[in-house]
Formats: structure tokens, sequence, C-alpha cells
């Protein structure tokens, strides 16, 4: 069963002390900073930019609230996120932060730990499309790689533990909403506080519980040195002095012709309009620009390269696939994009009053913050194919930084 009329609550919690990290000398982990910015605005980023994601709650601890706000307040969209206090446990500040969101309209939730900066697009459609399948409970988790031991208080080991069909759990772990509520309602109710995650309460309470891959970049900060790890991965200011940027920027244009029709898809949002674009695809220049673009970065060909027109497969397909295929490479090839520009040409229909929605469309596509992504228009001056509305035209520009060499 695919079920889109359900609403993703998101709970990050984030009320622990952070004691393994060091937080007596240095403060709680999650506002510590790595790549410049606190761990939990990397976090929170995530979610926000992610178009699947309803209602937020952040569960912060009663002493955090100035550093929370410190962190995230300016993050676009922060003025939908609801804050609420966590407890002593994790268990407890998820129970909170459940009970916050049962007021919202979600009808599924996602449980993320704020220690999770680096959880990325891919899990969370992984995730998102297990519960649209249906499942009770969904956990994101990884085959285990190293050989396991049990060691005893002696310091000896004990013995080898097979370790085949075994995991190492990751967040978000996702539910139905009632269903995990009841279920944390059940345990606190019998005073049960040892669960360290929560599809172990599930699991307690007799819900199944379904593995999806998760990521081994979706590490939790737990120690000193997973703090200063992720600020090395992150962070500009840890390169050699003669370290050489490589920032590279593509172009892309497309045009296709309009013939009458019900409304034209630019930039992923479909606009209602008296024409519509021809095209063997969706015909949404604004993304085959993009595409285009993205795919100059690396020398990587062109769309027509990868999506053959005379490819059946690709008849009326939605072309946020060719976007994120073009995405896709540029990070298999070490690229981190920086910022798309796109620049429309149409005589209409308006772009303006849908430019906000394409601008977080490209960001959820890109895996990017709606600040880096950029939506322009203009008409032609009624000149040319363009100002006599038989077509409209595209240019974008990306921008992308690989990973440099020294010099
Ligand atoms: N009482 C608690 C304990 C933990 N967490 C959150 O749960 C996540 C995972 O917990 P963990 O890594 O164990 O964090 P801490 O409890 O902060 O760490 P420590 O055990 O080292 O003190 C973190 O985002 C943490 O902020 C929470 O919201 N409330
Ligand atoms: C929920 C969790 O992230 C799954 O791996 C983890 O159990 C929470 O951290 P803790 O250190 O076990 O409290």
């Amino acid at each position: 069963m695919d079920d889109r009329t359900m609403t993703i609550g998101i709970v990050i919690v984030a009320a622990g002390r952070g004691e393994r990290a060091g937080s007596l000398e240095d403060g709680p982990k999650q506002y510590r900073r790595i790549g410049g910015r606190p761990v939990i605005t990397h976090t929170l980023e995530r979610f926000l930019t992610w178009s699947r994601s309803g209602p937020i709650v952040v569960v912060i601890h009663r002493d955090d609230e100035a550093l929370f706000a410190e962190a995230c307040g300016k993050l676009p969209g922060a003025e939908r996120v609801i804050t609420t206090f966590g407890g002593e446990t994790r268990q407890r500040s998820v129970y909170e932060g459940l009970r916050a969101l049962s007021g919202t309209d979600a009808t599924h939730v996602m449980i993320h730990d704020a220690a999770r900066p680096f959880v990325d697009r891919d899990v969370l459609d992984r995730v998102a499309q297990a519960l649209d399948e249906g499942q009770e409970g969904v956990l994101p988790a990884i085959p285990v790689t190293d050989t396991l031991k049990r060691g005893g208080s002696d310091g000896l080991v004990h013995d080898t533990v097979p370790r085949a069909g075994l995991y190492a759990a990751q967040t978000p772990q996702s539910f139905h909403l009632s269903a995990i509520r009841i279920a944390h309602e059940k345990a606190a109710a019998l005073r049960r506080e040892d669960f360290t995650d929560d599809a172990s309460i599930a699991e307690w309470a007799g819900l199944t519980v379904t593995l999806v891959e998760g990521s081994v970049d979706n590490i939790k900060l737990t120690v000193k040195r997973d703090i200063a790890m992720a600020d090395e991965k992150l962070s500009q200011s840890t390169l050699p002095a003669n370290f050489l940027p490589d920032v590279r920027t593509g172009n892309g244009y497309d045009v296709h012709q309009l013939e009458p029709g019900d409304g034209v898809t630019l930039c992923g949002v479909f606009i209602p309009h008296d024409q519509k674009l021809s095209g063997h695809s969706d015909a949404d220049v604004a993304l085959h620009a993009l595409t285009d673009a993205l795919l100059a970065t690396c020398g990587a060909g062109d769309i027509g390269d990868h999506f053959p027109p005379s490819d059946m497969r690709w008849r009326g397909a939605p072309s946020k696939i060719f976007l994120d295929h073009a995405a896709k490479i540029v990070r298999e090839r070490g690229g981190t994009i920086m910022n798309a520009d796109i620049s429309l040409i149409a005589e209409a229909p308006k772009i303006a009053p849908h430019r906000q929605k394409m601008r977080e469309t490209l960001a959820d596509i890109l895996g990017i913050s709606v600040d880096r992504c950029s939506v322009k228009a203009t008409t032609n001056e009624k000149i040319g194919f363009i100002g006599r509305r038989e077509g409209i035209a595209a240019i974008a520009t990306a921008t992308v930084v690989y990973r440099g060499e020294t010099a």
C-alpha cells in the first residue's frame, strides 16, 4: 500500500548532556560546532529541507533554551519548529516529544537523535518508503562489520559472537504515531526505563519492526573524537595552507515548445495555464537546464547522454529523476553542490507566486539548503518565439566544490 495521505512528524531529541563527549568542559555536544555551525543546526536543517517533513518537534534540555535559539532560530523554516523539554533519559525525552507531536496533524513519526547530523535524504526516503508501504515500525541500520568479542571484567576475551544477522541501529526510527506513543506510555506505566532506542520499545510492545538500509555516514557523535572527526570532515579550516579548492561552475540551457494544454511543470512545480510544454518527459525546461549545469561541473556529458529521448522509459517522466541522477553523479565524484541558479524566460504564466515552492523543491532534490537555490524569471518583452508564447527557455548555473589538491 502506498499511503501518501500520511503526515510524517519529526521528533529530534536533543536534551542529553553528552557526558561521554566531555560536556563538563565543553558543554552539551549537540551545541558544539562542526564545520562552523552547531551540531544541532546541521541535524535540524536536514529535516527542514526534506520535502516530506510534517510538524517538527525538537526536545531540548531546560537549561538550553538560549543555546537552541542561537543555534537554530535563524534557520529558514525555524518558525515551524515546536520545542518541548526532555527528561532524565533519552526514553523520557522521546516520550515528551511524542506528546508534543500528538497535538499536531502528524499520523506517523520519525524519531531522530540530534547527535546524528549526517543523516541524508536517501536514508530519509528509504524510511519514508517503508512507512508508505504500511510497515508498523522502521529501523535504519547497517550490518556489523567488525568481529565481535564478549569480554569479561577480568579483561579477557570470553568468546567470539557470530556477527551474521547483527545490525547497528541508527535513527530516524519511525512508526505510526499512536502505536509508538501507546508503547511508550505502557513502558512508563510499568517503570521500564531501560530502553536505549525506540525500536526496542516497539519490539517489546509487540510491533513489527522492519529493517531498512542506514548509512555508514549516519554516525552518532558520542565521544570527543567523533566531534573532532565530524569537524574535520566539514571544515575548510583544517585544510593545509597550500590547499587549492577545486571550485567548478557549469551552465545549462534548454527550451521547449508550448502548445495548447492545461499547465506547465517548471522546477518540479505544476502551474495551471492554458498551454503546456511539449517534450518527451514532463518537459520541465528548468530542471533540464540545471541537470546539464551539474553534469558540466564534472564533464559528465549532458542530459541526452544519460536519458536518451529515444528511450521509452522517460516518456512523461518527472524531470526530478534527471536532476536526482546528475546530483548523484556529482556526489559520487566527490563534489559538494554549493548553489543552483535558474533563470526562466517565459511570457506566461507568472512565475513569482511559485518561486518559493520552486526553490524548496530544488533544495529537496539537491539535498542543500533553500538559501543556496535561486529561481528568477523574466519575460522576453514580447520579442521572438518566447515573446509570441511559442516556447519557454531556461538558463541554469551550478557551482560545485570538488575535493581539492595540494599545490
Ligand atoms: N535525557 C536525554 C538523553 C539523550 N537525549 C538525546 O538522545 C540522543 C542520543 O543520546 P546519546 O548519544 O546517548 O546522548 P547523551 O545522553 O547526551 O550522551 P551521554 O550518554 O554521553 O551523556 C542525543 O541527541 C541526546 O541529546 C535526550 O534527548 N535526552
Ligand atoms: C537510538 C540510538 O541512536 C540507536 O543507535 C542509540 O541507542 C542512542 O544512544 P545511546 O548512547 O544508546 O543512548
